[in-house]
């Protein structure tokens, strides 16, 4: 009851409608209530005693009814759409917009095919349920009485003999409904696993054709489609049985009463119009009773519909704003009072040391805060963190603890599972701690609107998600109000500027659905820029340089060094040649940070990073001496062998015969590749 409270208020803004759509169908249900009556008066006065005029009549003030019924239903009708229409207009809006505020949690807790199929087939369900019990609600027992009242009043002893059968229909009806209920709710369960399923092979598409699986993919499909059918079958049998179970007993009841009917004409004066309009009556009340059983057939789907639908209004997002939330411009506020403070301090110093110590200090100074850290207060801060997804005990990160600071660039590396990907969660919020604290710009990332903190990051995540739509409506997604020439600047940092340009329409060029019409680096490489339009201060990349080229991968992270220089930059990263110039590399292992330091400082200190160093060159060695010919690991090999020589050169110079290698395989742009990265590299280096 309460749930059904909770969905009546999407009725509330149509109560005029439903109103007017009760009131009218009363009023049908009226008119059809006289025309037994009539008849049988037509029968009787005019027909069996020969009173043509009153035939002629009678039959006027039939079609007369009869044209009044047929409007008032067609403006019932009009009525009772506009109202179901409007209560899942308005379903629909609120669910979507409640789904689009979940936290990662809920998304990973529902799953998307659920929560698609919950905002259309089950709002249509209830849509329908509600147009259907508009009419029910008001004619089944409006006619059910009305006729009892009408055929009481003609004859009581023949009306007691029909009602007999009608408590025999109920008890039919009541146990087929309670089959069915159960069969609905596995009905629906087994639509959205076909859904997902379904979901899952279109997206995967290009994989089940590479691995040539589409045999099995089809098996996978129609084992869930037969399940499917299975119990929409037996649905439908129970269905099946419903219907024809309810037109025997109507029958049956037509039957009796023609039986003692004929004996009540002989013996109690009922006469043959009477009779008719008896048989009327009956089969309106039989028919009420339908209706009222076809509410059984339909409340436990509507019911089933309601509860997945509630179960996603009532969810309570694990992540939400707190009550207390501050602003982070008055910590920068306090940031840049400090800041001044330092300042002034700094100055008074200076006045007091002599000149030519002041001056270095200053050039130190200066090239310190250039090439690094911009503000004392770190703008991402990890204190001893420690993570788990709601769904599982296992802590996925223990104990964290670093920071990066304005103008600092940070890597973070470590095996597929490690917790990258979870580690970089944390800063935008998309899960909470379990332990610890994340603190962005000296904040408690709890304690500010999610919406002010997710404005300071740029996010890109590891899977490319581009929208359709042209290239610059998807990068305007980073920032709104973006003119042409913030994207194309953007365009260009990113390394996307060059085949945008080539593109028919440049930034207006349409985009295809999930991005298809474009490269896996190009959807990269868009992603990236997406986030660099909006000019955040922090930006946080998930191993997103590894679908790219390694000239690509270097050129991207020189512009981006050389044009965010106040930012603080978090890479993931898989290449370890990719972040080997890094000053700050996290060195992850099952969920702990087992480094922090340069490469050189890991190289030395840290056996996991050597051993992923090593294994990284290992695979360059058996590619050198197997001639290896995959473009993939020749780019790795080159990039190794490129930051080799610039940084590493003597732990890597094994590496460096392996690069000329994989080079003699003729690989043409590989050779490209790591000129360029000689050089990019030397400026990237922090
Ligand atoms: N949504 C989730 N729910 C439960 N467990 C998860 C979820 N996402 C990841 N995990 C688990 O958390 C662990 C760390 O995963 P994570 O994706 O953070 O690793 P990663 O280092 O980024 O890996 P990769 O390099 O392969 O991307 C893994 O054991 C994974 O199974």
């Amino acid at each position: 009851m309460q749930k059904m409270k909770k969905l009546a208020k999407y009725l509330l803004p149509y109560r005029f409608a439903v109103a007017a759509a009760v009131f009218l169908i009363f009023l049908q249900c009226l008119t059809q209530l006289l025309l037994p009556d009539l008849m049988a008066r037509m029968v009787d006065v005019g027909i069996i005693e020969g009173d043509i005029d009153y035939i002629y009549t009678m039959g006027v003030y039939m079609l007369i009814i009869t044209v009044f019924s047929m409007i008032f239903s067609i403006a019932a009708n009009y009525f009772t759409s506009k109202a179901s229409a409007g209560f899942a207009k308005l379903l629909r809006k609120d669910l979507f917009d409640k789904v689009d505020y979940f936290s990662l949690e809920e998304f990973d807790r529902f799953g998307t095919s659920t929560l698609v199929t919950r905002t259309t087939n089950d709002v249509s369900q209830l849509q329908n349920v509600i147009m259907m019990m508009l009419r029910v609600v008001v004619v089944a027992p409006l006619t059910f009485l009305g006729s009892i009242l009408l055929m009481l009043n003609k004859d009581v002893t023949l009306s007691l003999v029909v009602l007999a059968v009608v408590p025999l229909l109920a008890i039919f009806v009541y146990f087929v409904s309670r089959k069915i209920i159960p069969s609905v709710q596995e009905m629906q369960n087994q639509l959205d696993k076909v859904s997902r399923i379904l979901r899952e092979r279109l997206t995967g598409v290009r994989v089940i054709r590479a691995f040539n699986k589409e045999e099995a993919a089809a098996k996978q499909y129609e084992a869930a489609n037969d399940d499917l059918t299975v119990v929409s079958l037996k649905v439908n049998r129970i269905v099946a049985i419903l219907f024809p179970g309810m037109l025997f007993l109507m029958n049956l009841a037509t039957i009796a009463l023609l039986w003692f009917g004929s004996f009540r004409i002989e013996t109690a004066g009922l006469t043959v119009g009477d009779m008719m309009a008896f048989i009327q009556y009956v089969t309106m009340i039989m028919m009420s009773v339908v209706m009222i059983s076809f509410i059984f057939v339909v409340i436990p789907r509507a019911k089933v519909s309601a509860d997945r639908i509630l179960e996603v209004l009532n969810t309570n997002e694990l992540i939400q704003d707190s009550e207390n939330t501050v602003l982070f411009e008055n910590k920068n506020q306090n940031k840049n009072e400090n800041k001044n403070i330092n300042e002034n301090i700094s100055e008074n110093a200076n006045e007091n040391t002599n000149e030519n110590a002041n001056e270095n200090a200053n050039e130190n100074a200066n090239e310190n805060a250039n090439e690094n850290i911009i503000s004392d207060i770190p703008a991402v801060e990890f204190k001893n963190v420690s993570f788990r997804y709601s769904d599982s005990d296992k802590m996925i990160l223990k104990d964290i603890s670093f920071s990066i600071h304005h103008g600092e660039t940070a890597a973070l590396i470590g095996g597929t599972g490690s917790g990258k990907t979870s580690l970089i969660s944390l800063v935008p919020r998309f899960y909470d701690v379990a332990d610890g604290i994340v603190y962005v710009d000296g904040t408690d990332v709890r304690d500010v609107k999610q919406s002010d903190l997710r404005q300071k990051i740029g996010f890109v995540p590891q899977t490319a998600v581009l929208f359709s739509g042209t290239v610059a409506e998807n990068i305007r997604y980073g920032k709104e109000d973006a003119t042409d020439a913030e994207i194309w600047k953007a365009l260009e940092i990113a390394q996307a500027a060059e085949f945008v340009e080539n593109m028919e329409e440049g930034i207006q060029s349409y985009i295809s659905q999930g991005g298809t019409n474009i490269s896996g680096g190009q959807k990269q490489r868009l992603t990236i820029a997406r986030a660099i339009v909006r000019r955040p201060e922090i930006y946080i990349f998930d191993d997103n340089f590894s679908a790219l080229d390694y000239k690509t991968d270097a050129d991207l992270r020189y512009a981006l060094k050389t044009e965010i220089k106040d930012a603080a930059v978090l890479i993931v990263a898989q290449r370890v040649a990719t972040i080997r110039n890094v000053s700050k590399i996290i060195v992850l292992d099952n969920g702990e940070i087992v480094g922090i330091g340069s490469d050189t400082e890991l190289m030395e200190t840290c056996s996991v990073y050597k051993e992923i160093v090593e294994s990284q060159s290992g695979s360059m060695t058996e590619n050198g001496a197997d001639g290896g010919s995959s473009a993939g690991e020749g780019d790795n090999t080159d990039g190794d062998n490129t930051d080799g020589s610039s940084t590493n050169g003597s732990s890597t110079d094994g590496s460096s015969t392996d690069g000329s290698s994989t080079d003699s395989d003729g690989n043409g742009s590989d050779g490209d590749g790591s000129a360029d990265n000689d050089n990019t590299d030397a400026e990237v280096t922090e």
